[in-house]
C-alpha cells in the first residue's frame, strides 16, 4: 500500500502534518425496524458494539444485513428505535432534527455512487460542505489544497459530470475530509468502480486514515476492501455475528479464516 509522507498533510493546513483524535463510537443495544408497507423489517437488532478513537473497521455482511442502516444510525442520518449512540461523546440518537444536521457537519462520508453536485466543478463540490459554518480560514484555499492532496491537483476547475468514476470519488473523498471530520463513514466506497481503480480509491482512504488518525467505518460485501481495514465486524440479519481484528500480514488470509468470505 502507498503511504504519503508525514510532512504532506491532507487537511489544507499548511506547514506540515496535522494529525488530529478520531472519535470513539460506542453503540448500545441498538435496533432499528423498518417498515415496508405492512411488513416490519428488522434492520438492526441489538447491537452493542465499541469502536475506539482512531481505529479503521470494515463492516461486511450480505446485502440486506444492516451495514447501510448501521452507517445512518452513527452518522445521524437515521434514528434507531431503541438502544444508544455514541460518537465522540454526543448522544447522537437524542439530537434535535437540527443539531443532528450540526453533527453530521462534522462527519465525512463516503457512498457508492458519490452523491455529487455533477454539473459544479470538482472545486465547487469541495467548498460545499465549507459554506454553511463560520470559518476563519480562506475556504477555497483549504478545498484546492484538499483536491490537491486527494491527487487531483490538474482537475480542480473540472466539472464533476465529466470525471471518470473514480476521479469522482477522489472529489467525494475531498469533499469528506475537507471538514476535518474525526469520523469518517464509507459505504460502499468503491462498489461502482472496476476492480483497479477502486483499489487506488482503497489506497487513498487508507492512507488519509493512517495520515489523520480519524475513526473510519466502511461498509463492503466485497473481502478483498475489507483487507484494507484493522478490524472486521460481520453482520447478519442486524445482528452482529463477528468481530475480528486482522492481524495478519496476509490480511486475505486472516479474513477468508475469520469470516468464510473471499
Ligand atoms: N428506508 C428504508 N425503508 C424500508 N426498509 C429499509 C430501509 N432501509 C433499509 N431497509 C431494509 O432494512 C434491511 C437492512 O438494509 P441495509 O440497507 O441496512 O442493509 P445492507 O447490508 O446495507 O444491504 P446492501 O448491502 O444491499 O446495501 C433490508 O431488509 C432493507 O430492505
Amino acid at each position: 500500500m502507498r503511504r504519503r509522507s508525514h510532512g504532506d498533510a491532507v487537511d489544507g493546513r499548511s506547514g506540515g502534518h496535522d494529525r488530529f483524535a478520531g472519535a470513539p463510537v460506542s453503540l448500545r443495544n441498538v435496533s432499528r425496524l423498518h417498515r415496508q408497507g405492512a411488513a416490519k423489517v428488522p434492520a438492526l437488532v441489538d447491537v452493542t458494539l465499541d469502536i475506539e478513537a482512531g481505529e479503521s473497521v470494515a463492516v461486511i455482511g450480505p446485502s440486506g444485513s444492516g451495514k447501510s442502516t448501521l452507517l445512518h444510525v452513527i452518522g445521524a442520518m437515521d434514528r434507531p428505535d431503541t438502544g444508544s449512540v455514541v460518537v465522540g461523546g454526543t448522544r447522537v440518537e437524542q439530537l434535535s432534527r437540527r443539531a443532528a444536521a450540526v453533527f453530521r457537519r462534522g462527519v465525512g462520508f463516503v457512498f457508492q455512487h458519490y452523491h455529487l453536485l455533477p454539473q459544479l466543478s470538482a472545486l465547487d463540490n469541495v467548498v460545499v460542505p465549507l459554506m454553511p459554518v463560520q470559518v476563519d480560514f480562506d475556504r477555497v484555499r483549504r478545498a484546492r489544497e484538499t483536491l490537491d492532496a486527494v491527487g487531483l491537483g490538474a482537475r480542480h476547475e473540472a466539472r464533476v459530470a465529466d470525471l471518470s468514476g473514480g476521479e469522482q470519488q477522489r472529489v467525494a473523498i475531498a469533499r469528506a475530509l475537507v471538514v476535518r471530520p474525526r469520523l469518517l463513514l464509507a459505504d460502499e466506497p468503491t462498489g461502482a468502480l472496476d476492480s483497479r481503480t477502486g483499489d487506488e480509491v482503497l489506497d487513498l482512504l487508507a492512507e488519509v486514515q493512517a495520515d489523520q488518525g480519524m475513526t473510519m467505518i466502511l461498509a463492503t460485501h466485497e473481502a478483498a476492501v475489507a483487507a484494507q481495514c484493522s478490524r472486521v465486524v460481520s453482520l447478519r440479519d442486524g445482528g452482529v455475528v463477528g468481530d475480528h481484528p486482522l492481524w495478519d500480514p496476509r490480511p486475505d488470509e486472516t479474513l477468508r479464516r475469520a469470516t468464510g468470505l473471499g
